[in-house]
């Protein structure tokens, strides 16, 4: 164990995370799911107070990587709202059992988003997407296994150009692929019928949280009348937003942006790199989830019906 007893896995899943070794929102939420249960299975915590003491720990380490995706914490929350027990070994157990249940809803859920997504392509349609998201491609491998023959325009998506990763996963799908720079975005939205995205986050209000550049490619969306639908698994949705705070945006290293030899050869200027932004609900045609597709001003009805109407820290637990 390292630091305050936290597993040596935890810090080292949680340097994957900030360093975006680990990416994506939902791939995200299994990796720290998958590092509660390793802190759980190696603790030698002798009373159960110590126990929840090194869980919250190593939760709170996997929490403070990255600000944005909220399918970190929900994840947390899913185990401590699980872990429950009069003794170490029961408290062990029902975490380990919850991360296990964890993994296998977050894989039923991406299939079914994928089906219901699949549903709004039709045979012969081409989408645009922007960023890498697994819940979007699941709607488009869905499509696929229907028998619906798509193609796609990739948005490369700077600055760290993760578009790469998604035409790689399409070419697997034997989609054919057009990689475009983000600035042509408007120029090929003719040949779209949809643009496809995913989320880090959805706001109460419908408001989509995603890789930044999504913003402007819906508004662009809008103006050509392509209609533009966000994939996003329910853990996505933000609770905290229920109760008026904010969604924090990451910022991320001036690093991606620019070299330090061009920074230098330019000279002074300062250089902000947004990891994300904000869709507005009117520039969103649907929210795709798991539990069906709604208009994003509806989300809210969904999000009462899971969250009530606040939450707690993620590592809080009604035991202890
Ligand atoms: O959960 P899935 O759909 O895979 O990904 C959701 C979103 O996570 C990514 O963020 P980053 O690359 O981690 O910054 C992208 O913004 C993507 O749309």
């Amino acid at each position: 164990m390292g630091s305050q007893d936290v597993h040596q896995e935890v810090d080292a899943v949680a340097e994957d995370i900030a360093t975006m070794e680990t990416r994506g929102a939902a791939t995200i939420a299994r990796a720290v799911v998958d590092a509660l249960a390793t802190q759980a299975e190696a603790s030698d915590a002798e009373s159960p107070a110590a126990f929840v003491a090194e869980m919250r720990a190593a939760a709170q380490t996997l929490h403070d990587t990255r600000p944005t995706a909220v399918s970190l914490p929900n994840a947390l929350r899913f185990v401590f709202r699980q872990m429950d027990g009069e003794s170490v070994e029961q408290l062990r157990a029902s975490a380990v059992a919850a991360a296990d249940r964890f993994r296998s809803q977050l894989e039923r859920a991406q299939d079914d988003l994928g089906r219901i997504g699949a549903n709004r392509l039709r045979d012969g349609d081409t989408v645009m997407t922007h960023c890498h998201s697994t819940d979007a491609l699941a709607c488009v491998e869905a499509a696929v296994e229907q028998g619906k023959e798509l193609s796609a325009i990739v948005k490369e998506t700077r600055p760290r150009n993760q578009g790469h990763i998604t035409a790689a996963a399409l070419r697997e799908m034997d989609v054919p692929v057009t990689l475009v720079v983000d600035s042509a975005a408007r120029r090929y939205l003719d040949e779209a019928d949809h643009v496809l995205v995913g989320a880090d986050s959805i706001a109460a209000d419908g408001s989509v949280i995603n890789k930044i550049g999504t913003s402007g490619l819906a508004v662009l969306a809008r103006e050509r009348g392509v209609p533009i639908m966000t994939a996003a698994q329910t853990i996505k949705l933000h609770p905290a937003t229920l109760t008026g705070h904010t969604v924090e945006i990451e910022m991320r290293d001036e690093s991606e942006v620019i070299s330090e030899q061009d920074r230098s050869d330019v000279g002074e200027l300062e250089v902000l790199n947004p990891a994300f932004d904000v869709t507005p609900p009117r520039y969103m045609d649907a929210i795709v989830t798991e539990r069906g597709q709604f208009p994003p001003e509806s989300i809210v009805t969904l999000m009462r019906d899971m969250f009530g109407e606040g939450t707690d820290d993620p590592w809080e637990t009604d035991d202890f």
